[in-house]
């Protein structure tokens, strides 16, 4: 078995905060056959731990990302969110606990045109129920915290910057306080130096928020930052 962990350690999975994914493979149709996108793979990422996976492309590393978040299910294996087995719950619970506890950071930025950079964190109140003014406090505080000063926050993402919007993401993942932290290449739209401070951000929400974090990357130049590099090769992780 591939196992970056000890999984017969009875301290860890089920038990424990933060990440951990069992003997996970994946799949997808391929023609008459299926290919195999993650091929027995096991991860333990603690809260407070930040952990880059790198590869090359079409090693699986986004499938991963996607498994993780429970988005997809695994054909095999367990994916555990805070000792809670995704597979285990209904759709409904499912969806319940990735807005619970997971945060979501994606390549692409997908902020909504149309609002400021503090409405794209209140526009996730529907759903949490904190009243008004308290959420506007938390969402300002966070995007300062991200280093988004107050002018730019009422801003909309065509008036900031590649490496602002990508702030604004970070905060937009974290407003819902989540224990893991998923984040899928985060430079690939910014220069080097832009590029590295927001993995020196990442490591600083990681030990401030205490989040299992997870994040895929190609740049090799950025992995100084981070506590654990895993590889990723033909759907396999090595740490
Ligand atoms: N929806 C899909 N249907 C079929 N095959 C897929 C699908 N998504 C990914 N694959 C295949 O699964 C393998 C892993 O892809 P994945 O996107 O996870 O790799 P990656 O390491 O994230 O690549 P990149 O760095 O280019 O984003 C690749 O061979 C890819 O072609």
């Amino acid at each position: 078995m591939n196992t970056v962990t000890d999984p017969t350690d009875p301290t860890s999975l089920r038990t424990r905060s933060g990440l951990a994914l069992h003997g996970v493979t994946l799949s997808y149709p391929d023609g008459e056959q299926r290919l195999t996108a993650l091929d027995d793979v096991s991860l333990e990422v603690a809260p407070g731990e930040f952990v880059a996976v790198a590869g090359p492309s079409g090693s699986g590393k986004s499938s991963l990302l996607a498994v993780a978040a429970t988005l997809l299910r695994p054909d095999h294996g367990q994916v555990l969110i805070d000792g809670q087995d995704a597979g285990a719950l209904s759709e409904r619970a499912r969806t319940a606990l990735r807005r619970e506890r997971l945060g979501i950071v994606f390549q692409q930025s997908n902020l909504l045109a149309s609002l400021t950079a503090v409405e794209q964190l209140l526009v996730l109140e529907d759903v949490r129920g904190r009243r008004p003014r308290e959420a506007r406090a938390r969402a300002e505080e966070l995007l300062a915290s991200v280093g988004l000063a107050a002018a730019k926050q009422r801003r909309r993402p065509h008036q900031l910057s590649g490496g602002e919007r990508q702030r604004v993401n970070i905060a937009r993942a974290l407003f819902g306080r989540p224990s893991v932290l998923l984040v899928d290449e985060p430079t690939s739209a910014l220069d080097h130096e832009r590029g590295a401070q927001i993995v020196e951000l990442l490591a600083e929400v990681t030990r401030t928020h205490r989040t299992a974090t997870v994040m895929v990357t190609h740049d090799r130049d950025l992995l100084t930052r981070v506590d654990r590099v895993l590889e990723m090769a033909d759907g396999r992780l090595r740490g």
